[in-house]
């Protein structure tokens, strides 16, 4: 039973959705990053939100781990990069808290127009000061968008049921969409300028983060009011308070700090800085969507292999899932199969999906096929960061999909382009599950993988398959299976001999020492 570890506060109903999926899960919260270093290798999966830092180190020692869910959506604090290349896969829940954050975001704005927090404090402290607030209206103002996807889009939709004029910053937002929308995208500089009030809403990446900097909040509007639902290091802190100092910004609403949990920072204290603890997504509905999902999803993928909602993997549904398992299967071992007849460096991998195999999900078997490939070379290599590995290797990677043309009602050939070579293997899935070689080079066979093989390439004259036998059985290599395969009678043969055990060196140096064999290698798969 595959065993969770939910690491940050979760509404019960994932506890009881893992309960209920038959999932093993222990709930051990608040941990330090010592003690989660201490426990973390008995788990298949951690369910977090952005308390708990799944860094390299934590990853280099949790030797079970497949997954990493977040319950929320940035995964900033989760090295994905780290998680890719120990082949573990890393989900989100995407949508569970959007409406949530964009109704923080709205509050966030009334809040900073109308002095709300100062005023509730003033009012509770039996003060009165009726004529120390003074708001102002958003009907008719700008608000200015920095990042317009699922939470930015639904603050524009709000903020123009508030009769605001909504434009946006965002690089991938098309034309179409943002008129869709009732957007008017913009670029950056014309939103500082424009804009009354200034919402972000991006990730933090290496372009987003300080994007409102110094330079940028000195091209604001005078007066300007600043909302912050995002990331805490898309604004530098220390320009914000200067420009919060001289007047160029007139207020800002803070939910996110570039340090959290945020115990000091040079914002607090300012009168000008309504502040909330990270609350964006702290609703009950949108803990209790965020908590399900990632426990169906974690759920998902640890009991049917589905993948849904990860950052370093394509989507699989479960019944998918069940259907191309059998092929990626196929795909790994052939992609082994070539790798491990490839003793030079790769130019190019072209994959052709036929038949049945062209209906599959070709992102993951494209993965299986380059794991297996790269894995004979490189151990480290897996389904989850074989694409990235071939990129930085600069193989090309190419997929052909087309309509059963030959006798297999579907099948999976990959050719391995090298400068010395071009070589192709194909193989299918009978109908018992079990994937079949059914061409190497040229030469049609039919051949189970087992985990250990003799591949022999010879010319086909009689005597050799006597000789090879003898050989096998005086040096004790039993043979489990033994497939042959040529072009032509007289012409390239090749045996595939299934063996029980791993076969010596001392044996292979015989194997090429047969006469007719042009070459012998041993096989794992
Ligand atoms: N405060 C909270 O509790 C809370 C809750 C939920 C989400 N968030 C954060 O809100 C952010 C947005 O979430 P979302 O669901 O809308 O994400 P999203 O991926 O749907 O949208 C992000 C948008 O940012 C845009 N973008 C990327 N780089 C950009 C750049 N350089 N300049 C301008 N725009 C850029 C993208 O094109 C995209 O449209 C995330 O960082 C997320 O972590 C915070
Ligand atoms: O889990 C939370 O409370 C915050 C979630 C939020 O930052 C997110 O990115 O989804």
């Amino acid at each position: 039973m595959p065993k969770v570890l939910i690491a940050d506060k979760l509404s019960t109903a994932a506890v009881n959705i893992f309960k209920m999926r038959g999932v093993e899960v222990d709930v051990k919260t608040g941990l330090t990053k010592e003690e989660l270093l201490k426990i973390v290798d008995q788990y298949d999966g951690i369910a977090i939100r952005s308390a708990t830092k799944i860094t390299k180190d934590v990853i280099a020692v949790a030797k079970k781990l497949k997954v990493v869910g977040r319950a929320g959506i940035g995964v900033d604090n989760v090295d994905i990069p780290a998680a890719t290349a120990a082949g573990v896969i890393v989900m989100n829940t995407p949508f569970g808290n959007s409406i949530t954050t964009a109704e923080h975001a709205i509050a966030l704005m009334m809040a900073l127009a109308r002095e709300l927090p100062a005023a509730n404090a003033s009012t509770h402290a039996g003060k009165w000061e009726k004529n120390r607030f003074m708001g102002v209206e958003l009907y008719g103002k700008t608000l200015g968008l920095i990042g317009a996807g699922n939470i930015g889009s639904i603050v524009a939709d709000r903020a123009k049921g508030l009769k605001m004029h909504v434009v946006a910053f965002d690089p991938y937002l098309s034309a179409e969409s943002a008129e869709e929308k009732g957007i008017e995208k913009v670029e950056l500089d014309d939103l500082l300028a424009r804009a009354d009030f200034i919402t972000l809403h991006t990730p933090l990446t290496p372009e987003t983060k300080g994007i409102l900097s110094a330079e940028a909040l000195a091209k604001t509007k005078k007066g300007v009011r600043i909302i912050n639902c995002a990331r805490g290091g898309l604004i530098d802190e220390a320009a914000l308070k200067a420009a919060l100092d001289s007047g160029q910004v007139a207020g800002a609403a803070l939910d996110v700090f570039a340090e959290e949990p945020a115990k000091a920072n040079p914002l607090f204290g300012n009168e000008k800085v309504v502040c909330t603890p990270h609350l964006g997504a702290s609703t009950e509905e949108a803990q209790e969507n965020v908590a399900l999902q990632v426990a169906e999803q974690i759920s998902d993928y640890l009991l049917t292999g589905a993948i849904v909602n990860a950052l370093n993997m394509p989507s699989i549904s479960a019944q998918e899932a069940q259907l191309v398992k059998p092929w990626i299967s196929l795909a790994e071992k052939l992609g082994a199969f070539a790798g491990q007849l490839t003793e030079t460096s790769i130019q190019a991998v072209e994959i052709l999906y036929e038949g049945s195999a062209a209906k599959l999900n070709q992102r993951a078997l494209t993965q299986a096929a380059l794991a297996g490939l790269l894995k004979a070379h490189m151990p480290e290599v897996n389904m989850v960061n074989a694409p990235l590995v071939a990129k930085e290797r600069g193989i090309k990677v190419s997929e052909t999909r087309r309509d059963q043309q030959g006798i297999y009602e579907g099948y999976i050939q990959i050719k391995v382009v090298t400068p010395e070579m071009t070589r192709a293997v194909a193989g299918t899935v009978f109908a018992d599950g079990h994937p079949r070689l059914i061409q190497v080079k040229d030469i049609k066979l039919d051949a189970e993988f087992a985990p250990n093989m003799i591949y022999v390439t010879n010319e086909d004259k009689p005597g050799f398959i006597g000789r090879l036998g003898t050989l096998l059985g005086d040096t004790k290599v039993n043979i489990a299976n033994f497939t042959l395969g040529r072009s032509a009678p007289g012409d390239d043969s090749i045996a595939l001999v299934q063996v029980d055990g791993e076969v010596p060196q001392a044996v292979l140096d015989a194997i090429r020492k047969l006469p007719l064999v042009k070459s012998a290698k041993a096989l794992k798969f």
